[in-house]
């Protein structure tokens, strides 16, 4: 559930109560206890509509808040808020949705996947035995994947297969060495097993993103989620992915403040509802969660911010 950070306490003489706008499947999930526990009604916002308002906010109002990711290199991207649309948001929390955006308000789910951000981290658990999420990120960082993934050189005899554009590095097979073996689990390090899932796993949906890409003629994919946590690997597989499969023509990128697209746009509902007090070109506090990064080669914030700072960005609607 994405919870938005404004709390609102509403003034009606017939119903005087607490509510705060939230989204995606916990706001549903969720709604009873909060009443019961805390006394406050949850407004449901849906979920892509809350992720794209996020989205189209963020693009919009913040500088520097996309960048592509390749070869350990961040780069900046300059958006031209006259030449956004359309593109294609690629949210990555437990399952993967797919959306192609054509304007505030404007968009369709054009696709998705189940195995997503809850995939990695739930086969992840289960194969390397690691108590959390940032252990098992950061148990990939120290991996090796070549110990377990079976590469086209281990097929063609260390050659590419350079006829079909591949080279003898490339993998073959996600996981495929492991069947060429006596080896169990238990002999394979946690480090490699992990980093090998998040290959197969952030690959697969690089692909599947831009292939969407390709079926709607978008050029631009922005990448969101909880999952990517701004973490190098990650971002630069992915990255490799949309290269690869589009030639180069296409270009992966991420977002600063990824893992709160729906809870932005849940926030902002109160403006599109007329219920808060928020007024066009008001200054919003952006609160940043520290807590969403794990890589220690991440700062999102290394351009201009510190992590504890919060944001100024401007609510510039029509
Ligand atoms: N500290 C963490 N604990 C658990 N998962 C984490 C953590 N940090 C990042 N993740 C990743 O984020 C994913 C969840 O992302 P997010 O919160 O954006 O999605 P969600 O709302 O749960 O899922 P969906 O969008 O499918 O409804 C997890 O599956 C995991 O891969
Ligand atoms: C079900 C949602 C939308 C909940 O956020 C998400 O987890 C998702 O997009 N899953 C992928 C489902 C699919 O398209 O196969």
């Amino acid at each position: 559930m994405k919870v938005n950070s404004g709390f609102q306490h509403q003034e009606n003489p017939t119903n005087d109560r607490s509510f705060i706008k939230a989204t995606g499947g916990g706001a549903y999930k969720f709604s009873d206890l909060f009443k019961e526990k805390l006394g406050i009604s949850l407004e449901k916002e849906d979920e892509m509509d809350c992720l794209v308002t996020g989205a189209n906010f963020l693009l919009k109002a913040v500088n520097h808040e996309a960048f592509t990711y390749l070869n350990g290199q961040k780069e900046f991207v300059q958006i031209d808020h006259n030449d956004l649309y359309p593109y294609l948001l690629v949210n990555i929390g437990s399952g993967v949705s797919m959306i192609k955006v054509d304007g505030d308000g404007k968009f369709e789910r054009v696709s998705g996947t189940s195995v997503g951000g809850g995939t990695f981290w739930g086969l992840g658990k289960l194969l390397t035995k690691c108590q959390s999420f940032d252990e098992l990120l950061e148990l990939s960082q120290r991996g090796n994947n070549r110990v377990i993934d079976m590469l086209v050189g281990d097929i063609y005899g260390g050659m590419d297969y350079s006829k079909i554009g591949l080279s003898s590095t490339a993998i073959a097979s996600s996981f495929g060495r492991a069947i060429s073996n006596s080896n169990e689990l238990h002999d394979y390090k946690p480090e490699d097993v992990s980093r090998s899932l998040l290959r197969m796993i952030s690959n697969n949906i690089g692909q599947i993103s831009y292939l969407n890409a390709l079926r709607f003629g978008l050029k631009r994919i922005f990448f969101g989620g909880f999952f990517t946590r701004g973490h190098s690997y990650t971002m630069d597989t992915i990255s490799v992915a949309v290269h690869f499969w589009s030639k180069g023509e296409a270009k992966a990128m991420f977002l600063r403040h990824e893992g709160f697209l729906g809870a932005l746009g849940a926030f902002m509902s109160y403006e599109r509802h007329s219920l808060g007090d928020l007024m066009v070109n008001q200054a919003v506090q952006i609160p940043v969660d520290a807590s969403s990064s794990t890589d220690t080669n991440y700062n999102p914030l290394e351009r201009d911010l510190n992590e504890t700072e919060s944001m100024q960005c401007s609510v510039y609607q029509a």
